[in-house]
């Protein structure tokens, strides 16, 4: 019997980015899954342990089994994998939960067989799962969540990422109230057209954005961090969305939007004493609520995925 089995970090990650609806994300540090990958002589793919939330067990069910039988069916190997998911992220939080899980079991497999396959190649594979939670073919949870840092999807078919520079003083604020939105739900409150002069607004945003990643220009990630176009609808989705964007603002973030399909929302500031400061503040917002919540500070994660 083979015993080779690794333990991974899988990272949550924040879509989208304010301005770049399926397009741009970042990976975050302190918030993540683990899940060990196992080699076994029976072929095929078994999810044989989860623990955190309910998930389905049926690999044809669970996004990590969906984005391992891809891959499985495409290489061949001789062998089959064990799949355990110990998950922190709750599914349906905006903080790519059901990513984390299809990144983590190709990731996992790709290192078990030698790495045969690219970065690119993995989030190919890891989309085919991340279809089964939010039924549309995107990435920009899973490139974050694989290469690392910030990541732009150049073009979901064929598959094309850049990876942006993370400049080194920006660091990411979160809080997730414990309501759940289904990512497929968000999309599908979502108009089919946008006005012209929303849209030049908001390509002038992303470009701006990636420029100012570049140059670590903060003045300019302040300007370019606005959505004109998603969030005016996903906003009332979110209980008190207004008053947590004013408060991080006054707080000192440099920008504050919808974290993927929410209901998180992430701030980033430059430094980590602002961070903190913009994270204590917005816990004062929804401390006078009743509804549940979690808060975050968190670096760039600049490596993604990885084994521990
Ligand atoms: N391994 C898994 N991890 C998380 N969710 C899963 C998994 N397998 C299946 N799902 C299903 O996927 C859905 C959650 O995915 P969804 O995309 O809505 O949330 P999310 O990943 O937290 O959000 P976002 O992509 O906006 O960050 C739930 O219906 C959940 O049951
Ligand atoms: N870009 C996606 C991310 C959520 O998975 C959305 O906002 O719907």
């Amino acid at each position: 019997m083979m015993t080779e089995e690794i333990k991974i970090f899988s990272p949550a990650t924040v879509a989208n980015v304010a301005c770049g609806f399926d397009v741009l994300g970042f990976c975050l540090d302190t918030i993540g899954d683990e899940m060990v990958i196992r080699k076994t002589e029976e072929k095929g793919i078994k999810i044989t342990k989860i623990e955190g939330y309910d998930l389905p067990f049926e690999a044809e069910k669970n996004v990590a089994g969906v984005s391992a039988l891809a891959m499985y069916d495409a290489l061949q190997p001789d062998c089959g994998f064990e799949i355990e998911i110990y998950k922190k992220i709750k599914p349906g939080s905006g903080i790519g939960s059901s990513s984390a899980s299809a990144a983590g079991s190709v990731f996992g497999m790709n290192e078990l067989l030698g790495r045969p396959l690219d970065k690119t190649k993995l989030t190919y594979y890891a989309m085919k799962g991340e279809v089964l939670a939010s039924q549309c073919e995107h990435a920009d949870n899973l490139a974050p969540a694989i290469f690392g840092g910030f990541t732009l999807v150049k073009s979901a078919s064929p598959l094309q990422i850049l990876e942006l520079p993370t400049p080194s003083d920006l660091f990411a604020t979160l809080i997730h109230p414990q309501i759940e939105i289904k990512t497929s739900e968000s999309r599908a409150i979502l108009p089919k057209e946008i006005p012209l002069s929303n849209a030049i607004t908001q390509w002038a945003n992303v470009g701006s954005l990636v420029h100012a990643l570049h140059t670590s220009d903060y003045d300019l990630i302040k300007d370019a961090l606005h959505d004109v176009v998603i969030e005016p609808y996903r906003k009332q989705l979110i209980p008190h969305f207004d008053a947590v964007k004013t408060a991080a603002l006054e707080a000192g973030a440099l920008g504050c939007a919808i974290s993927g399909s929410g209901p998180s929302i992430f701030m980033l500031s430059k430094s980590e004493a602002t961070a903190k400061e913009v994270e204590k503040t917005i816990r004062n917002v929804y401390s006078t609520t009743d509804i549940l919540f979690e808060t975050y500070v968190s670096k760039i994660n600049t490596e993604g995925i990885r084994v521990i």
